[in-house]
């Protein structure tokens, strides 16, 4: 569905709608039991032309003003009766349904949690929130209304023309003949509010989308002052989603004008008919009377069916929509295979080792450069790795390939010497802590955004992973460690989120650790601090780390150059400042060099590297 919108499938109302049978099974009496109650009571007001039709040929022939008082009451008794059961069924119906609705929107967001990443890249954020509510909402709304007033106005429709035919069959006759031109109508119009419907409800996930990414990118916005392209943006797409909306009015209103007019047409022929009958004494006033009123009583049964049925559809594309993402597989475990479960080497026990991995993104075209290709890296236990290359050439990439963020298209990587591809995910991640460049928080307290890196780590762990990641700062919090960070952790500078991301990633002293550029934000002396505590981490994990910046490397035992997608050189620091053109250029932080042209001279010699690196010591500033 990501950027255009999926082509609607061959499918039919029904058959969508049938697929929320699971979550409707487990309510089904309840909501069975409330459509029976509807359908007596709308049974009910069919009673009610019959006691006319005996007040009419009885007490008000003979003239008996008991009687009629007497019919009177009755008429008073079946109104409440019919009243009071429709209170009942909408009771019935609530809290199931509500529970139905829950059930799915808790559903979507497990299977969305364990889709894979690559799905998430494709997928707009709103085209997903929209599924998440307004779709479910339909869904309930299909379950409360037009399920069970589909199956009671068609009952009260049957049983109605059962009685009319009983009563006078010639004019029952003439009420039946629009029956044909109105199903083939509900067919037309089904097929083309589909269609529509299907649009409508696409255009909302966009707008979503938009409005999302106009909320958390506000401060952009606002500092580029664009609100208005921003604003003309959004008004083209509610514009879209208006002239469909008024496509659905339009579609709406003929199928309404349609449904109501016909029946009308045919209850005045009977009308006529009808008083000629009694005119020449073939047929009772009483009997006209109540013909004519259970005629009148199943207007709204039969009108109704037009929104009935848009709502229904509605439903159904609604329905299908949710299914196009629960339909999605997702990551799966392949614990079956042998190195998943292969005894544990102690002699290779915190090691990683890349061999022969690959990588091209899903939606890659067929046949393009992958953008990683032939890595073979082993990184020793506990040592850190620093991660080096030119921008767009595969570090992140490749970091998102260890916690299997991404999945490797060809080689494998290896874990403690097994293959992570046939380990648990849960384990794996439990092995695997990452700090990405972007700190993500959660709208949740400082404290808990910190312990969601380990799970059942306490308040000690916290405080020293607040300690590594010298996120002192959150003492001085309005509420210390409970502080609420708000939506995305906006409320705290780049360097404070920065510094929290790295605590989490800490938190659980995982064996291995997995940082993309976690200090970039920072001030030098706060990325001085931060680095010395680092350091310790590190000692005790298995580390890559991207950098870009020298005081970053020198966290570093050996350093790892990518170059296009491929590993061009590894060695320590030094080594690759002396022996490597690119990578003396990349940390000489030379902006002046031509595209592609590591000339001679746009490098220092070697032996001058001091002078190129000014913070970047001699020597490395740990050795193993
Ligand atoms: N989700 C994605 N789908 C398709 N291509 C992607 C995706 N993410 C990254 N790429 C492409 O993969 C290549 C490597 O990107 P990556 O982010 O790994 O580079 P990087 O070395 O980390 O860059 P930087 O230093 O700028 O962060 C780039 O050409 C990028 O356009």
């Amino acid at each position: 569905m990501p950027e255009e919108h999926a082509e609607p499938k061959d499918r039919s109302t029904v058959r969508s709608l049938l697929r929320l049978w699971p979550y409707v099974k487990p309510v089904r009496k309840r909501l069975f039991g409330a459509a029976l109650i509807a359908i007596v009571a709308s049974c009910i007001g069919l009673v009610i032309p019959l006691v006319l039709k005996w007040i009419v040929d009885g007490p008000v022939a003979g003239r008996d003003p008991g009687g009629v008082w007497l019919g009177a009451l009755y008429l008073l008794l079946l109104g409440l009766a019919e009243a009071a059961l429709f209170g009942v069924r909408r009771w019935m119906v609530a809290r199931p349904l509500a529970g139905v609705e829950a059930a799915m929107r808790a559903d979507l967001y497990r299977h969305l949690q364990r889709l894979p990443v690559a799905f998430h890249d494709r997928w707009p954020s709103g085209q997903l929130l929209s599924r998440g509510t307004t779709d479910l909402m339909l869904v309930r709304m299909f379950l409360a209304f037009p399920l069970t007033f589909l199956l009671v106005n068609g009952t009260t429709i049957l049983i109605g023309f059962i009685i009319l035919l009983m009563q006078q069959w010639t004019l029952g006759l003439v009420l039946l003949a629009p029956v044909v031109p109105m199903v083939i109508l509900c067919s037309v119009f089904e097929t083309k509010y589909s269609l529509v419907a299907r649009k409508a409800q696409d255009q909302v996930g966009d707008l979503t989308t938009v409005v999302e990414e106009s909320v958390l990118g506000i401060r952009i916005i606002k500092g580029f002052g664009r609100h208005r392209s921003q604003a003309l943006a959004f008004r083209a797409l509610s514009q879209r989603l208006r002239s469909t909306e008024l496509g659905k009015a339009r579609l709406l209103a003929g199928i309404w004008a349609a449904i109501t007019t016909i029946p009308e047409l045919a209850i005045g022929a009977a009308l006529v008919l009808g008083t000629v009958q009694v005119a020449d004494d073939g047929l009772s006033a009483g009997t006209l009377v109540a013909f004519l009123s259970t005629a009148l009583a199943l207007r709204w049964p039969i009108e109704s069916i037009g929104f009935l049925l848009a709502m229904s559809q509605e439903s159904a594309t609604a329905t299908e929509r949710f299914f196009e993402v629960m339909d999605v597989a997702e990551e799966e475990d392949d614990t079956a295979a042998a190195d998943g479960r292969a005894p544990k080497d102690a002699a290779r026990q915190g090691e990683m080792v890349f061999e022969g991995v690959e990588f091209r993104y899903p939606d890659a075209e067929a046949g393009s450069v992958p953008v990683l290709s032939r890595i073979d890296l082993r990184i020793r236990p506990g040592e850190t790795m620093a991660l080096v290359g030119a921008t767009g050439s595969g570090k992140t990439t490749l970091t998102a390939l260890v916690p299997r963020l991404h999945e490797a298209t060809a080689g494998r990587i290896t874990l403690d010497g097994r293959d992570i591809a046939a380990m648990p995910r849960k384990e794996l991640r439990e092995l695997v802590s990452m700090a990405f460049e972007e700190p993500t928080l959660f709208s949740a307290s400082v404290g808990e955004n910190v312990l969601m890196g380990a799970e059942g780590a306490g308040e000690e762990e916290l405080r020293r992973a607040l300690a590594v990641a010298q996120a002192d700062f959150v003492y001085d919090l309005p509420e210390g460690i409970g502080t609420q960070v708000g939506e995305q952790g906006l409320s705290l500078s780049g360097g404070q989120r920065q510094r929290l991301a790295l605590a989490r990633a800490v938190v659980g002293r995982p064996r291995f650790l997995v940082l993309d550029d976690p200090l970039s934000a920072l001030d030098v002396h706060t990325e001085a601090l931060v680095e010395a505590a680092l350091r310790q981490v590190l000692e005790e994990t298995t580390a890559i780390v991207v950098a870009h910046r020298p005081s970053t490397v020198m966290l570093a035992d050996r350093v790892a150059l990518l170059s296009e997608g491929r590993i061009t050189a590894v060695g320590t620091h030094q080594e690759l400042l002396r022996d490597s053109a690119e990578y003396a250029w990349l940390m000489s932080g030379a902006t002046s060099a031509q595209e592609g042209a590591f000339a001679e001279d746009a490098f220092p010699d070697p032996s001058d590297e001091d002078r190129l690196v000014p913070d970047v010591p001699a020597e490395k500033g740990r050795t193993r």
